[in-house]
């Protein structure tokens, strides 16, 4: 087949797009290392982790504006960057979007929104604008230019832009990040809700894990340009397949335990260990909002000294001191549950909220 003659993602039609066995390297640095991963048709793929952790390289790979060092990337089954093939970006179907929207300043809305519908016959394109800006709640703005729009505005300026030629695949480089945090979850929701109503398949780079939980079919966490985990957001909270995955969701007590004939011994709770779990040294890892506190103590409860507590409008912090326990362990509860001059507390966590992973050597 002469995959140069044509774009492999049809327009209009939602792609399955694969990383195989990808690597970057950036001079001496390997930037990202071995990844393989495949966002379905349809699906939103959240690529998160921290700074540095890859996520970007691996959009501009999928892009074709960088060329990856080994491994293949695919579009619906076929080769579009390997060993021996390059299609360059115009030729994927895919559609990209930035954090900075990359609006020209000195085009019109309508113009901006029509740049990239070159595919489109030259009669149809005014309503391919109109429909775009109506699909986003701005109807009627064609004639604005960028500087006269909020910044909510133009974010959805270039989700327009994105979705008008109908990209088989849309990618989108922390498309929030330049937005104040008050419009963030409002702009969040209309886009998803844009996104799923074109029904491409869309890959979004972010490194907040909330951002990723609200809005991923599948969500691939990446740290140092592994991949760590992919899944489905509750599989990657629930079952974090290592310390990193489960501490990088929300704030995470770290206990040091040891066990012994396959149990662990916390002053709230007996664990067993998994099936093939050895004995010895691991690491409970519990959040901070599965501690339950008491005022009074009952069953598994144990006993805990307030060492530090925070009010922090509608939930509180609190670090506690508890028999037994080496390291002070911290809670996350909603405010008002506890006696204003309490000094200490009683302690519960579900056994199911405590999760055990052995030590690496
Ligand atoms: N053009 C480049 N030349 C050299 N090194 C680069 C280049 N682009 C990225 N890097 C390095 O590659 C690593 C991965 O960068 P990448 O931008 O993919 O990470 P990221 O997870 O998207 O991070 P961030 O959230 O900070 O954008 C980083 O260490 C970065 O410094």
């Amino acid at each position: 087949m002469n995959i140069a003659a044509r774009n492999v993602g049809e327009t209009g039609k939602a792609a399955r797009l694969g990383f195989e066995n990808v690597v970057h390297r950036y001079g001496a640095d390997d930037v990202v290392r071995n990844v393989s991963l495949t966002a379905n048709p349809g699906e939103v793929l959240c690529l998160l982790g921290p700074s540095g952790s890859g996520k970007s390289t691996l959009l501009r790979i999928a892009a074709g504006l960088e060329v990856p060092t080994r491994g293949r990337l695919l579009i619906n089954g076929i080769e579009v960057s390997g060993p021996s093939v390059f299609l360059p970006p115009e030729r994927r179907g895919v559609g990209l979007m930035f954090q900075d929207f990359a609006l020209f300043p000195h085009m019109t809305v309508a113009s901006n929104v029509a740049f990239g519908l070159t595919a489109t016959p030259k009669p149809m394109r005014a309503q391919v604008v109109d429909d775009a800006l109506a699909r986003v709640g701005l109807m009627g703005y064609g004639e604005k230019y960028p500087h006269m729009l909020s910044g909510g505005e133009q974010q959805r300026v270039a989700l327009a832009r994105a979705v008008a030629p109908q990209p088989s695949v849309l990618l989108m480089d922390e498309p929030f990040s330049g937005l104040d945090s008050r419009l963030k979850d409002q702009v969040r929701a209309e886009t998803l809700a844009v996104l799923r109503e074109t029904g491409a398949t869309v890959i979004i780079v972010t490194h907040d894990p909330e951002e990723a939980m609200g809005m991923a079919d599948q969500i691939a966490l990446l740290k140092d340009g592994e991949l760590v985990q992919a899944g489905p957001p509750h599989m990657l909270f629930k079952q974090p397949a290592n310390l990193f995955a489960a501490s990088f969701f929300s704030e995470t007590n770290v206990l040091d335990v040891s066990v012994e004939a396959g149990k662990v011994d916390l002053p709230f709770a007996t664990l067993t260990a998994p099936a093939g779990f050895s004995d010895g040294k691991a690491t409970a890892a519990i959040r901070h909002s599965d501690v339950r506190l008491r005022n009074e103590g009952r069953g598994d409860a144990a006993k805990a000294h307030i060492l530090q507590r925070l009010y922090l409008g509608r939930s509180e912090h609190f670090v506690l001191q508890i028999d037994g326990l080496i390291q002070p362990l911290h809670a996350r509860i909603s405010a008002g549950h506890i006696a204003e001059n309490a000094e200490s507390v009683f302690v519960e966590v579900a056994n199911t909220a405590i999760l055990l992973f052995e030590k690496r050597p």
